[in-house]
């Protein structure tokens, strides 16, 4: 098993024990639920603008096929490799299962930064991915869907790169693609819509009242931008924000829809007008809301010690480490953590919704797709948080474990001898 390696598919490696010792799972069955059904590495050679040829390395990883086709976004970031990728498909089949999705999880990504690249590469780049994963994938196989430094148009490509391939338009391929080009009303938003809601339920446990809360969000792409939004239009005030170029922070409160627009405008925050403040203090400023929207492990130990939020809200994927839960549980859980797998479910449910929709071509309006989506995450919050007070674990504890135990049923109903 030594292709899956690196500090995050460690942490998916750290979590599952914890979560199959708290469900006592069989020593025997533990590495088949673990370890990834298909891993590919691919080679994506472009030409660049400047005339040189370029050679991209890319991955794709299918967890597990028990539960239907796998499904996961695809990632275009410097970090991409192998065990990152794999890390992430894991938690995509426990966020699925937690989901009640009929998915296992996938995960996939290009190692390359890119805001180096001009339109031009990266079209031809998101082409020559789908290309070379086209004996691997397909509407009843692996979907793909949009993640970190990918967006609806490369999933417009990557459709229209299979479907040159079929001789016909087969929109079912991938999730997340423009309303235009056979995509959902909804998709676009609807991480950040998830992440909203959620909050908002944890604020009513606690009896926050929104308009007295305050957040600060930790990315300021797809999902931490929608997110700041719409938890501005439930009267929450966002005091800090950042991006890869900027950090600003202001207790007064940030005017977060003219952030949306700079960006917008500028690709980034970069230049946006108000006082620069340190990254590294943003996420330990005291605030009711706490929204981390960037990469894996931005929280370890350290960083668990010193949070003053009251509501870890976790837009990205992995934010946390398995030594900074240790720090949280220490605590005494006085902060209330919405895991990953369930706080930023929403897209992957609505790229069910989108997939449901292309295969059966017959489109359902915003209203419905933003109704049918709360219906799953109150469900899904629900579970989580009556399993933790039963039992007396964390809520991390808690959605792994149902999403686990699901995806272990259904192996063991499947025959334990195939
Ligand atoms: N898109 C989706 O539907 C889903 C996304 N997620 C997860 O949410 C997270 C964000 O994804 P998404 O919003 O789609 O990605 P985007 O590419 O749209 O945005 C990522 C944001 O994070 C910023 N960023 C990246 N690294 C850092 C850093 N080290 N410090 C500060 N800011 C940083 C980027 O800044 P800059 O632009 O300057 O590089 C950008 O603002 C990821 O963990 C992803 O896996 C989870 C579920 C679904
Ligand atoms: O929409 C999807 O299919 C997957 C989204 C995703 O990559 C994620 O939830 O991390």
């Amino acid at each position: 098993m030594t292709i899956f390696q690196g500090p995050v598919f460690d942490m998916a490696r750290k979590q599952f024990t914890t979560i199959a010792d708290y469900l006592e799972i069989d020593e025997s069955d533990r590495e088949r639920l673990l370890y990834p059904k298909r891993a590919v590495a691919i080679s994506c050679p472009i030409h660049l603008d400047d005339g040189r040829t370029a050679v991209f390395q890319g991955y794709r990883v299918q967890h597990h096929l028990t539960l239907g086709p796998t499904k996961g976004g695809t990632r275009f970031a410097k970090s991409v490799d192998m065990g990152e990728v794999a890390a992430l498909a894991v938690w995509m089949s426990w966020k699925c299962a937690l989901a009640g999705l009929p998915y296992g999880g996938a995960k996939g990504g290009i190692t390359v930064d890119p805001s180096a690249l001009s339109l031009r590469e990266m079209e031809a780049l998101s082409r020559r991915y789908m290309q070379e994963l086209i004996p691997f994938v397909g509407p009843h196989v692996d979907v793909m869907a949009p993640d970190m430094g990918t967006n609806e148009q490369v999933m417009a490509w990557f459709m229209d790169t299979y479907s040159m391939y079929q001789g016909r338009t087969v929109s079912e391929i991938v999730t997340g693609k423009p309303v235009q080009s056979g995509g959902t009303e909804g998709r676009r938003e609807a991480t950040g819509l998830g992440v909203a809601h959620l909050t908002a339920r944890a604020m009513s446990e606690l009896a926050i009242d929104p308009s007295r809360a305050t957040a600060i969000i930790q990315g300021f792409g797809n999902v931490g931008s929608v997110t700041a939004f719409e938890l501005l239009r439930r009267g929450v005030k966002i005091i800090g924000v950042s991006d890869h170029t900027s950090c600003f922070f202001d207790r007064n409160g940030l005017n977060v829809e003219a952030m949306v627009n700079h960006v917008g405008r500028h690709g980034s925050l970069r230049g946006f007008e108000a006082d620069e403040f340190d990254p590294v203090d943003l996420l330990i400023q005291p605030c009711d809301i706490l929204i981390p929207a960037t990469m894996e492990r931005v929280i370890d130990a350290d960083v668990a010690r010193g949070l003053k939020c009251r509501i870890l809200a976790e837009g990205a994927n992995g934010p946390t480490t398995p030594e900074a839960d240790a720090v949280l549980e220490d605590r005494g859980k006085d902060i209330f953590v919405i895991p990953d797998i369930l706080c930023n479910a929403g897209g992957v449910i609505v790229s069910y919704f989108e997939w449901v929709q292309d295969l059966q071509q017959f489109f359902w309006g915003y209203d419905e797709v933003v109704s049918r989506l709360n219906q799953i995450l109150d469900k899904s919050f629900h579970d989580v948080v009556e399993r933790a007070k039963r039992d007396g674990i964390s809520h991390r504890t808690a959605a792994m474990g149902i999403g686990v135990n699901r995806v272990r049923l259904a192996k063991k109903k499947r025959g334990l001898f195939p």
